[in-house]
């Protein structure tokens, strides 16, 4: 992609700091940078990743990205992801809802399952526009690769962390080696979008863990116990880290799954097209979102002294949560307010 000089962030937005957590450090098993990330994970649910070594394959797929997002329409939508609640495949601009009154979203995605990139050229979910094709051994599989290693890293800390059996978290993740909710989704929302015009509403992820690289601003999180969005500043070479629901309601709540939203850029950054790439950590398919307290008294005492804003027994597996959200997001699906509130996961009440 030709990467036209963007003007910089402005200064006179209201933003959010977040602690810059060195992977190089985590990877050494430095205890004070583990400290750092817990502190992060657990106040806010935010947090910058530096010396992730990612940025090669991120170049390629924002490359990729834009190839697949310049295809004509028609062909684009022989890949649409469909009414059903299934997240692989392409998203047209307006085919999901933003609010409660069915306002629709300006935004294109394209998502590629992590177990299509892992088994390619075999199809394991479904297929995509050779435009994807053509890139998965050079770059969408080492991007995957990559964002696997780091978020598996990331919870195997917070797996020590929580008190957890070893291995737990990684055999509800990838270690299980069934298929799962865990995808790539490049973003691109049209330049010039009015400022009240949400490319992505308030929302907590759906999945575990978020591994986000964005070059505009325009992210921003509603930090607890603060009345007023703030914008998360992108930094070269900065990923932005989150913790999702499914991570949120296993650790019983002590990890934090803040509500965030995507307004157009800010100031004259509002003129350019906005890119995000992100890869999205999803439990296995059949692992049941619930508070792990059997297995850790440090969940187990975190549910029972919780306000109970949030449900830690879900009933639903991480794919029943998953499509049930996607589901009720998509237009043709609304039927009026009930189907939106359908489409939520733990900030229902929160936001
Ligand atoms: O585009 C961004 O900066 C954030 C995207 C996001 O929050 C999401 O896809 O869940
Ligand atoms: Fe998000």
């Amino acid at each position: 992609m030709p990467v036209p000089t963007l003007p910089p962030f402005p200064n006179n937005v209201p933003t959010h700091p977040l602690l810059v957590i060195d992977y190089e450090l985590l990877k050494s098993g430095d205890s004070k940078e583990k400290d750092r990330l817990w502190s992060a994970a657990t106040e806010l649910g935010f947090w910058y990743l530096k010396n992730h070594g990612a940025d090669e394959s991120v170049n390629g797929m924002f490359d990729m990205g834009a190839d697949t997002m310049n295809l004509p329409m028609e062909e684009k939508m022989k890949f649409d992801q469909g009414d059903d609640g299934l997240s692989f495949g392409y998203k047209a601009p307006g085919a999901c809802t933003v609010d409660v009154s069915g306002s629709l979203d300006t935004v294109e995605f394209l998502n590629i399952a992590k177990d299509d990139a892992l088994s390619y050229p075999q199809v394991s979910r479904r297929t995509y526009p050779h435009t994807v094709n053509d890139q998965m051994n050079p770059t969408v599989i080492p991007f995957v690769r990559k964002s696997l290693e780091v978020n598996d890293l990331v919870l195997a800390i917070f797996n020590e962390k929580l008190g957890l059996p070893g291995g737990t978290l990684d055999n509800l993740h990838t270690a299980g080696g069934e298929f799962s909710g865990c995808e790539a989704r490049l973003i691109k929302a049209p330049a010039g979008l009015k400022a009240g015009n949400l490319a992505l509403a308030a929302h907590t992820d759906f999945g575990s863990l978020s591994f986000l690289h964005n070059r505009l601003g325009g992210l921003q999180v509603l930090p607890p116990g603060v009345e007023e969005w703030q914008y998360v500043k992108p930094v070269p070479g900065h990923a932005i880290c989150n913790v999702g629901d499914a991570l949120s309601i296993l650790s019983g709540g002590i990890l934090r799954s803040n509500i965030h939203r995507v307004v157009p850029p800010p100031g004259e950054q509002s003129k350019f097209e906005r890119w995000s790439l992100v890869f999205f950590s999803r439990p296995g398919n059949s692992v049941l979102l619930q508070a792990l307290t059997d297995q850790s008294p440090m969940i187990a005492n975190a549910v029972e002294n919780s306000d109970n804003t949030i449900n830690f027994n879900t009933g639903e597996t991480a794919e029943q949560w998953f499509m049930r959200r996607v589901k009720n997001k998509r237009t043709n699906n609304y039927k009026g307010p009930e189907t939106w509130l359908a489409s939520r996961g733990t900030e229902r009440g929160r936001a």
